[in-house]
């Protein structure tokens, strides 16, 4: 498809992706003056609208203001555009995410629309990012075999590395909804209780071992029912899209809590995530068969026939810059679908602005692991950077930067946008 935005088509941002998202423009409520003195739309050149969050597709450089095109176009979908968050969008179902992704890419690829679309483009980079949908319930998966033998191999050197039912269902643990925060939130270092291994008792401070996960988000729009199960043939019905997510991990608290109730306060400071959800329609061409899997799961655990969920979505780690590995999704053993079957296998229902993530994504080479606990080997073999110094763990300061792509129609590459933060000091006690 051909978009008369300038540089669209050779962009990440072609109208064959067109995420979603929040944003809001500099103005009173984002980048003005702390003292509130300038009124709404206040300075020179202010919208009335500045500082207001507006739901936004990413298309080349810019931003279309949803909000406003779809009142301008006198669309029904208006009110579901105009709302603070995704949320309305999300639960409105894949009917209307077609038909609104259609109306889109049909004004942004229509030469006769450009004069009625043009006023309601934003450049990106004057824009800031928000955190895109009320986060429901936060699920986090453990689904890369690789990631899963290391970390197995790294925290219980005396088991087998992988738990006797990792091949059997997707292992999964509840997260924190209420500290999931958009890409560039600060990260603090998380303090807490963590033991010496030469020690017989633990200690209070600041975590000494603070990582990164890089993962995938998958982004709940349609509830469902209690008590319903939510079978693999029906991922596409709930799932509105994707995003990238990292699951901060303080490895040193996590190792010392984790038994055996799993992950606590180790990874529930902070978890970021990227601001742009690509719809599951932008990621038709990116579908491939996962790995195979052996034993058979069980039956509701089957990929539905001729319609697996695998991604061939690639991802980047960079620390300060530096890429210091390339984790391949396609690698997953798990897919979304299957995740997403056994989270209501028991009858849990799902809510809108559900978000489970991936679990860690790391692939079979040791450039491919996606943290630095597996990077490192546990702090014994350190990762250099580009300007010369080495990381176990991170440093305050340091920023870690996750970024991914999947292959588009007839070749092209859509971005999935980023996922950063830096690390600050911690604070208190
Ligand atoms: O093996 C363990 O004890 C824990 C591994 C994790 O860090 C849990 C997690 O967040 C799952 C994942 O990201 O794959
Ligand atoms: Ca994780
Ligand atoms: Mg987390």
């Amino acid at each position: 498809m051909v978009s008369w935005v300038p540089g669209a088509d050779a962009s990440l941002f072609p109208v064959e992706n067109l995420p979603y998202g929040v944003f809001r423009t500099a103005g009173d409520g984002a980048n003005g003056p702390a003292d509130g003195s300038a009124g709404p739309g206040g300075g020179a050149v202010g919208d009335a609208r500045d500082g207001s969050p507006r739901i936004g597709a990413a298309i080349g450089d810019f931003v279309v203001d949803l909000g406003a095109l779809a009142a301008g176009q006198r669309h029904p979908a208006e009110p579901l555009l105009s709302a603070a968050t995704l949320n309305d969008l999300l639960a409105a179902g894949p009917a209307r995410w077609r038909e609104v992704r259609g109306w889109l890419a049909g004004l942004l690829t229509d030469p006769a629309a450009e004069n009625a679309v043009r006023p309601h483009l934003v450049a990106r980079d004057t824009v800031e990012m928000l955190l895109p949908f009320d986060v429901a319930d936060y699920v986090d998966f453990y689904s890369s075999e690789h990631h899963a033998t290391n970390v197995g191999r790294l925290f219980r050197p005396n088991s087998d590395p992988l738990p006797v039912n990792w091949k059997h269902l997707p292992i999964g643990y509840h997260g924190r909804s209420g500290t999931v925060a958009v890409s560039r939130h600060p990260v603090v270092r998380p303090q807490g209780q963590r033991k010496d291994p030469s020690s017989d008792t633990p200690t209070f401070g600041p975590s000494q071992r603070l990582d990164v996960e890089v993962e995938v988000g998958f982004v709940v729009g349609v509830p469902s029912e209690r008590s319903r199960p939510v079978g693999v043939a029906d991922f596409a019905d709930h799932v509105f899209g994707v995003c990238l997510v990292n699951d901060w991990s303080a490895r040193d608290l996590q190792s010392w809590e984790y038994v055996p109730l799993g992950p606590f306060l180790g990874k529930s400071f902070l978890t970021s995530v990227s601001p742009w959800i690509v719809p599951l329609d932008a990621l038709r061409h990116a579908r491939v068969d996962p790995p195979p899997r052996e034993p058979e799961p069980l039956p509701y655990l089957r990929d539905a026939p001729g319609d697996p969920w695998g991604l061939d979505i690639e991802l980047e780690l960079a620390i300060n810059g530096t890429v210091v590995s390339r984790p391949p999704f396609r690698s997953m053993y798990w897919t979304p679908a299957q995740q997403l079957a056994h989270l209501t296998c028991n009858g849990a229902s799902l809510r809108t602005g559900d978000l489970f993530a991936s679990g860690t994504v790391s692939g079979p080479e040791p450039g491919q692991r996606g943290s630095l606990l597996e990077l490192s080997w546990g702090g014994a073999d350190p990762v250099w950077l580009a300007d010369g110094t080495s990381r176990t763990f991170l440093a305050d300061g340091d920023e870690a930067t996750i970024r991914a792509w999947a292959p588009g129609p007839g070749g092209i590459r859509l971005g999935l946008g980023e996922v950063r933060g830096r690390v600050e000091p911690a604070r208190g006690h």
